[in-house]
């Protein structure tokens, strides 16, 4: 059993291959042995998690979750712990797993009981995983609200309850502190509604570590690999960014995305504001070079455009479709959406293989493709590489749990960041963060990735009595 955390890649599959893993798995055992296994993992991580909790109480549901949770009550039960089985639906009806672990549970004297109890120490979520189908109702919506006001900890078996494992989207959910993911991780743990109801993502491969032949969905990104800086380098080594941006009252979203730029190492920054009666000059940081937008050739840059860009970024844009490297993101995405020339232009760019970055938030991504924000975050993964191939770009679908897709079907998820970024700005740091490693020659879908995880990761390293403001983590 592992901690998931940002510290390496992880590779996350989704529920149809799940399924198929758990058919070889289960038919490579003895009859019933995976689900032993899985409750076994489940009963060790509950000790961990509340190792004083005498009574435990475990919700188990009418399938194989369910079962997980019975099996994981009997061994409870063995290490002298009080626990206390809740169980919903029709036992004639129970999968052949479930059924033996719940007559094994009663052999093993677990005590049943038809109400939660009042408080708990520790509740072991076993309603539903990954054949929840529909949003939950009655009796199991009633246990699921209950558990988590009730319990101090909650540890969710496989996917908390009512989370669609695929999506991360829910109708309602469990709320839990900890999840146990067997065989695979899946994607909906780790994006839209995910995080918040998942808390630590744990994972057991359930001794079954033979997983090829299924591809993943996505990886969790990791750690990049550290930029070398040699020696014998210069400015030149590292790339002209250009950031285009700041139309009237908006030109700190220029400033913010060409300082985060500098700060991520770009050999020289330049600025071209489209507000013309913007400062000719960035006191604060004088590293910045402000030009008028006409002196820029962008051809030979790494251009962020967009940027508190208005509608004045439109005008700018058939000239920016011919950057070296471009990031394209908030009204230039909007000018965009709104224009089936400039899109065509678009994916012209990406038929050639121009290096290529969009950074839509949800609105932005569903204005892009004609659709609703319901609808990209019913399923960001779709969403996102609707948009890579569409467009033929790299795109970073911003939001809890960003994800980062490729046009040749390559898939991200990211892990870190918090609701902490969730202000004005910090999306022109990315997007100048991104522009900074493009200038740099690094692979748009290699530049992305490292870019929002290392945001990410800034904003979970922040001092807690610190406040975090866009123009700190710019200089971060
Ligand atoms: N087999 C094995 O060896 C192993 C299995 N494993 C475990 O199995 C889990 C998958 O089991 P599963 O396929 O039985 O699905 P599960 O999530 O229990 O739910 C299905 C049941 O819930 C019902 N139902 C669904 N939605 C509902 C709703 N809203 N409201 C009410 N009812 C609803 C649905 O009813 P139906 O839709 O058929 O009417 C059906 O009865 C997986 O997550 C992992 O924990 C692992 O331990 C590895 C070893
Ligand atoms: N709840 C959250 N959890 C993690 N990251 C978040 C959250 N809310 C926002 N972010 C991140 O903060 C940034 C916000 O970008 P954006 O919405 O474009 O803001 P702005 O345009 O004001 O800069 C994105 O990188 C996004 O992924
Ligand atoms: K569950």
């Amino acid at each position: 059993m592992q901690r998931v955390t940002p510290e390496r890649y992880w590779s996350v599959h989704d529920i149809a291959a799940t399924r198929r893993i758990e058919q070889r798995a289960a038919a490579a055992l003895p009859p019933h042995a995976l689900m032993r296994r899985a409750g076994l993992a489940v009963a060790r991580l509950a000790l961990a998690v509340a190792p004083h909790a005498r009574t435990v109480w475990v919700a188990c549901g009418p399938g194989n979750n369910g079962g997980d949770g019975f099996e994981a009550a009997l061994h409870l039960k063995a290490w002298g712990k009080e626990p206390l089985v809740t169980q919903v639906g029709d036992e004639a009806r129970m999968p052949l797993d479930a059924r033996d672990a719940l007559q094994r549970a009663r052999a093993a004297g677990v005590q049943f009981a038809g109400e939660a109890p009042a408080q708990c120490e520790l509740a072991i979520d076993a309603l539903l995983g990954i054949g929840s189908t529909r949003p939950p109702e009655g009796r199991l919506r009633d246990l699921m609200v209950q558990m988590t006001a009730r319990a101090r900890a909650v540890l969710s078996v496989d996917v908390p309850s009512g989370l669609d494992a695929d999506t991360g989207s829910r109708a309602a959910t469990v709320l839990a502190t900890h999840t146990l993911s067997l065989l695979t991780l899946k994607p909906g743990l780790f994006t839209a509604q995910g995080r918040d109801a998942c808390g630590q993502v744990w994972f057991d491969d359930l001794g079954h570590e033979d997983i090829e032949g299924e591809r993943p969905v996505a990886q969790l990104v990791g750690p990049p690999v550290p930029w070398p800086r040699p020696h014998a380098s210069h400015k030149g080594s590292y790339g002209d960014v250009a950031v285009v941006g700041g139309a009237p009252g908006m030109a700190g979203a220029a400033v913010l995305a060409a300082r985060a730029a500098l700060h991520h190492g770009a050999g020289r920054v330049f600025v071209g504001f489209l507000d013309p009666s913007a400062p000719a000059f960035d006191a604060s940081q004088p590293d910045l070079m402000v030009r008028p937008l006409d002196t820029l050739d962008f051809r030979d840059m790494a251009l962020a455009c967009g940027c508190g860009g208005g509608d004045a970024v439109a005008a700018v844009l058939p000239r920016a479709l011919r950057a070296r490297a471009l990031v394209l993101d908030a009204d230039a995405l909007n000018a965009i959406a709104a224009d089936a020339q400039l899109q065509a232009q678009l994916e012209a760019r990406g038929r050639r293989g121009s290096p290529t970055v969009l950074t839509p938030h949800p609105l932005e991504a569903a204005r892009l493709l004609g659709s609703t924000t319901a609808c990209v975050q019913g399923d960001r993964l779709v969403a996102a590489r609707d948009l890579a191939q569409r467009f033929g770009s790299v795109v970073v679908l911003k939001g809890s749990g960003s994800v980062i897709a490729a046009p040749d079907g390559r898939t991200w998820i990211n892990p870190t960041g918090n609701a902490r970024l969730a202000i004005a700005g910090t999306g022109d740091v990315l997007a100048g963060m991104i522009a900074a490693r493009l200038a740099a020659g690094e692979e748009a879908a290699t530049a992305a990735t490292a870019a929002v995880y290392l945001h990410g990761l800034a904003a979970d390293r922040w001092p807690a009595g610190r406040p975090l403001t866009a123009s700190a983590l710019a200089s971060a």
